[in-house]
Parts: C-alpha cells; sequence; structure tokens
C-alpha cells in the first residue's frame, strides 16, 4: 500500500502510495499516518501548502525555515511535472551539499520525504503546475532562509539555465552557499 524507498542522501527518501484504478481513473491514500508509522515515519504534520507556478522553467527555492521552526515535508505534484530537490545542509553530515534531485508527476504519483536540515526547491516541466506538500511546523517567516538554486558549489542540474528560470525577487537575491551559515547540526552517529 506504500513503497518508501532510499535516496542518495540518508533521511531523503521516496514515497509512493498505492493506486486504486478502475474505468473512471483511480484512487489513492496519499497520506496515512498509521501506515507511515509502519514504515518508521513518524512525523506529525500541521500545515498543508499547494502553489500553482505558470511557466515552465519556474524555480522556487532553496528554501528552509530554521528551528525553532525547522519543516520536515511531504512533497507531490498535483498537476503537470517538477523536478523536485533537497540539498543536506546539517553541518557535519557526511553529505554536507550534497543534493538529491525526483521527478514528481500527476501521473507518477510519487513523493519526497524532505526531513528538516535540508534546502528544498523545484523547478517545473510543464506550464501550470501545482505543488501539494505537507509540513511539520507553520510558516514562520521570520526563521525563513534561501540560498541560490543555481550555485556552482552546489551544482544542481535543473535542465533550466540562469537566464531562462522564472523566479521570484526574493529568490533571484538569494545569497550563496559560499556564505551561507547554516542553522543546521547533524545529529548522526559520532
Ligand atoms: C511558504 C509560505 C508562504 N506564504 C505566503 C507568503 C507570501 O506572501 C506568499 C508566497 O510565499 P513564497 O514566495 O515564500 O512562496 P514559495 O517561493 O513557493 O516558497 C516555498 O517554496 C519552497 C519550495 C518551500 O519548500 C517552502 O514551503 C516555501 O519557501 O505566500 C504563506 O502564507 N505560508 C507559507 O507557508
Amino acid at each position: 500500500m506504500l513503497d518508501v524507498q532510499p535516496t542518495a542522501l540518508p533521511g531523503v527518501m521516496l514515497l509512493t502510495p498505492r493506486r486504486f484504478g478502475d474505468a473512471r481513473g483511480f484512487f489513492s491514500e496519499t497520506w496515512n499516518r498509521q501506515r507511515m508509522a509502519d514504515h518508521g515515519i513518524t512525523i506529525d504534520f500541521v500545515q498543508d501548502n499547494h502553489s500553482l507556478s505558470a511557466e515552465v522553467g519556474t524555480v522556487r527555492g532553496l528554501h528552509f525555515q530554521a528551528p525553532p521552526h525547522a519543516q520536515d515535508k511531504l512533497v507531490r505534484c498535483g498537476r503537470g511535472r517538477l523536478f523536485d530537490v533537497a540539498v543536506d545542509i546539517r553541518v557535519g553530515s557526511p553529505t554536507y551539499g550534497n543534493w538529491v534531485g525526483v521527478e514528481l508527476s500527476a501521473e507518477n504519483g510519487k513523493q519526497l520525504l524532505i526531513p528538516a536540515g535540508f534546502l528544498h526547491g523545484f523547478v517545473t516541466r510543464t506550464p501550470d503546475t501545482e505543488i501539494v506538500y505537507k509540513c511539520s511546523d507553520y510558516y514562520a517567516p521570520e526563521t525563513e532562509g534561501a540560498v541560490r538554486y543555481d550555485d556552482p558549489m552546489v551544482g544542481i542540474d535543473w535542465g533550466v539555465d540562469a537566464s531562462t528560470a522564472v523566479l521570484s525577487d526574493k529568490d533571484a537575491q538569494a545569497q550563496g552557499f559560499k556564505t551561507f551559515n547554516s542553522p543546521f547540526t547533524w545529529e548522526g552517529a559520532a
């Protein structure tokens, strides 16, 4: 009923809920707390977000909220296709600065689970792409941070170049990764 796969970044997981198809289309439980707990995922989501990006090549990110309002996110594509990216920004992590990207689409029904301690961003691959995602803490703009989506130190292959990306002013003016001071510390094994 729920396929859970690891990604190259420990902690970032790819979830695929089962779809029940019939002549009308399909039905899917896109989030089920107990089924997530059965896979050891016990996150208390408190806010659902939904955004529409009209233009192909719209980039939203790379964003985070700092503690005490850091957010775990469960991201899926409600309409169209997008390339969703997480970047490890936990100081001391063996994969600090590394990224992973997955194509999420209304058609593939896949979801990316991005824990707190990671930057999140995406680029749209169709017009009128809609993203919907659950967050484990409420919006706290005073704790928000952003890093340039095209920073060469991170080196994300978005499939779009900087001159064509559709960005918010905030994202166009985001800081580079080199000067970025992460508020997150890796809690992993010594
Ligand atoms: C994030 C957020 C925004 N807003 C308001 C604030 C602004 O007036 C408006 C647009 O916000 P913003 O430009 O920050 O939206 P995005 O660029 O899509 O930002 C999001 O993009 C990346 C991909 C994320 O993962 C985060 O959820 C978030 O940073 O919505 C709210 O009222 N609540 C919220 O939780």
